[in-house]
């Protein structure tokens, strides 16, 4: 290595104060592998893990804090020496040293607002990453507990825990404790206004008490009412079309006006102490420099101290008492960052769903057991489902009916694994669906939810995100199964169409034919449909059923559904009433039973081309890497319009 780049790496090193160099788009990267590196249980141990940077710029504040002491001390010299004694050799040397000092001062100020900012990152994408990946694996149940906008704001409570533990407030702390060089300072040069100094910073110190009162109480108003105001207001984004539609926008107005309203008196009133009281600190520190002035002249007259004695002082006070009348602005931070410290640390030791078993178990044949399962939703007042008991499939297709809000949608996803019954068990062939990761039962069990749930993103990355090695051909096979192949085909970017925002971009029926491919996607043995034909066309639902009765002689399918055309291909009618009881029966006598009519007339065979996708075919619709790049953007439009 050549001494000049050997030169250059040290003479790197040490500006970067022995950290890595930063890099745009690192913080996610570090503060993943920060995670699994450290593995923090909480917050306060994300913020040990980054003890080392915030040590490194509390060394950096001795440094700081010595070099911001000379200023005082050149302006003693000069009073005292250059004026009275015509020293202008001495000005020179003063000057130079002051001008070395000051370039020091700028370094190692930069170097710790540097180290400040890698903490930010680190502390930043540690808590973040952490909590973004508590949010996906805790339980459905769990998270259904709180709205959106309460786990949205969980992650403007990390914003506040990382300004406090690297922003200015940090940086005030870490002034504080030198306030004391400061003092020491004036003791030595101007000891007739120590005193002064003293009462200035007890009245500081007795207003930064009576300022920190919000985080003595532990409560934090304004947070709990900035959060009532993003719900209603998410609220209000999310069902802008009812609104729109319904002219709702009087209501809506309303409930936002009045969660804005608590929030902006409470933040109003707040927000106008905390200024009253940094108005009164900066008072403090005038009058503490009008009578150090004045304590001063008159120690000066009676020779007590020199002039420049008394113009270092005044400088000196103002490092001294400065900290701590900034200390009373930052309170309410220091609170609000308590809270959301116990706010995160709540959630970061909540329960998460069950671990990978990591065993490698054959494929079940589909049979699936209902044994006396119980379940009650958070907060409901009894249980949804009582005490059922049933045996379903292998192969066959069920329609599960009941009323609107007898629990079938909930009994789906306990079928699926997502609630975990409060009692009772739900086995597939002999394993118990509790005991399995969320991942290991979607090898098992495909899911169709209620609501079709589209990400920002091209139909064919919404596709993948349900089975990312799915191949080509797979994914067409499925699109063509579910019809959504035929508009997609249509459209002029084909499977690269962009689809929006939650999907918005396409319409409530082709939204749901994707939602239904990726359904399709999954080899699992036990596919559950929640509604699936919701939205489309009466030929989508035709093409379907016939896909649904060909599919079910390999696969257990049990959908739910109120539509008796749906119901007549179903082998058996699942039927949950009022009283959570669970009836079963074959489709005839149910349907005579239930609604007093018989099975309409059979629906016509599965279409062919499903069956005859080629894997060149595939790839020239889809493109030879299915999601990446414009090219097979074109190409997969171009193909799939041919
Ligand atoms: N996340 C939830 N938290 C609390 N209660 C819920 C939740 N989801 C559903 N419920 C309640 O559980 C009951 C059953 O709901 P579920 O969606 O399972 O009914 P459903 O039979 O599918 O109804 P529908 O036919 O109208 O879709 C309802 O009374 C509903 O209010």
């Amino acid at each position: 290595m050549s001494v000049k780049y050997l030169f250059k790496e040290r003479l790197e090193a040490l500006w970067n104060f022995g950290l890595k160099p930063e890099k745009s788009g690192d913080a996610a990267a570090d503060g993943n592998n920060a995670v699994d590196a450290s593995n923090s249980k909480t917050v306060e141990g994300v913020i040990r893990s980054a003890l080392p940077l915030l040590k490194r710029a509390a060394l950096l504040s001795i440094f700081v804090n010595l070099v911001a002491l000379f200023p005082a001390v050149f302006s003693l010299q000069v009073y005292d020496r250059v004026i009275y004694r015509s020293g202008l050799n001495t000005l020179t040397a003063l000057l130079i040293g002051m001008g070395i000092l000051l370039a020091a001062d700028l370094i190692l100020r930069s170097f710790r607002a540097r180290v400040l900012r890698v903490a930010a990152v680190k502390i930043d994408g540690q808590i973040a990453s952490k909590l973004m990946n508590k949010i996906l694996s805790i339980p459905l149940r769990q998270l259904e507990a709180r709205s959106t906008a309460a786990w949205y704001s969980l992650f403007k409570d990390v914003d506040t825990v990382r300004v406090v533990w690297s922003g200015a407030v940090a940086m005030t702390i870490l002034d504080l404790p030198f306030a004391i060089l400061a003092i020491g300072l004036i003791a030595t040069i101007a000891m007739p206004v120590l005193p002064v100094v003293l009462i200035g910073l007890v009245c500081l110190a007795a207003l930064s008490w009576y300022s920190s009162g919000e985080f003595r109480k532990r409560r934090v108003e304004e947070f709990s009412r900035a959060r009532r105001r993003d719900e209603v207001l998410a609220e209000v984004c999310r069902g802008r079309e009812a609104i729109k539609s319904l002219v709702q926008d009087d209501s809506a107005k309303r409930a936002w006006v009045s969660s804005y309203n608590s929030w902006v008196q409470e933040s109003f009133q707040k927000n106008g102490e905390m200024e009253d009281q940094r108005e009164l600190s900066v008072s403090i520190m005038l009058c503490v420099n009008v009578a150090i002035t004045a304590v001063g002249a008159y120690a000066v007259i009676n020779q007590w101290m020199t002039v420049g004695g008394l113009i270092a002082s005044n400088m000196l006070a103002a490092k001294a008492i400065g900290p701590l009348a900034a200390l009373t602005g930052h309170w309410r931070s220091i609170a609000h960052s308590r809270e959301a410290t116990d706010r995160l640390n709540k959630v970061f030791a909540a329960d998460e769903e069950k671990q990978h078993t990591g065993l490698n178990l054959p494929m079940p044949s589909g049979a699936l057991r209902l044994e006396n399962v119980s379940y009650q939703h958070v907060g409901a007042q009894k249980e949804v489902v009582k005490s059922v008991s049933a045996q379903i499939g292998p192969r066959g297709i069920y329609g599960l009916a009941g009323d609107n809000g007898a629990g079938k949608s909930t009994l789906l996803k306990l079928l699926r694994g997502l609630y975990e019954p409060q009692s009772g068990r739900v086995l597939l062939d002999e394993y118990d669906l509790s005991q399995f990761s969320r991942q290991e039962l979607a090898k098992w069990i495909g899911f169709l939810p209620q609501t079709s749930q589209l990400f920002e993103g091209t139909i064919v990355e919404n596709l993948r995100r349900s089975n990312p090695d799915a191949s080509d051909e797979q994914i067409l096979l499925a699109a063509k199964r579910s019809g959504a192949h035929e508009f997609i085909a249509k459209m002029p970017d084909g499977y690269m169409t962009q689809v929006g925002e939650g999907g918005n971009r396409l319409s409530g029926g082709q939204r749901r034919r994707v939602a239904i491919t990726q359904a399709f996607l999954s080899d699992a043995p036990v596919l559950l449909l929640d509604e699936p034909t919701n939205d489309l066309d009466f030929a989508a639902e035709t093409h379907l059923m016939a896909v649904f009765k060909s599919l079910a002689t390999v696969k257990t399918i049990i959908m739910v559904t109120h539509s008796v055309r749906l119901m007549s291909i179903c082998d058996k009618i699942i039927y949950l009433d009022k009283a959570s009881k669970l009836h079963v029966g074959a489709t005839p006598e149910m349907l005579k039973l239930l609604y007093g009519i018989s099975v309409p007339k059979p629906v016509p065979a599965a279409p062919k081309a499903a069956s005859q996708v080629t894997s060149e075919a595939a790839k020239q619709t889809l493109g030879a890497n299915g999601a990446e790049g414009q090219a097979n953007t074109d190409a997969g439009g171009k193909a799939a319009q041919a």
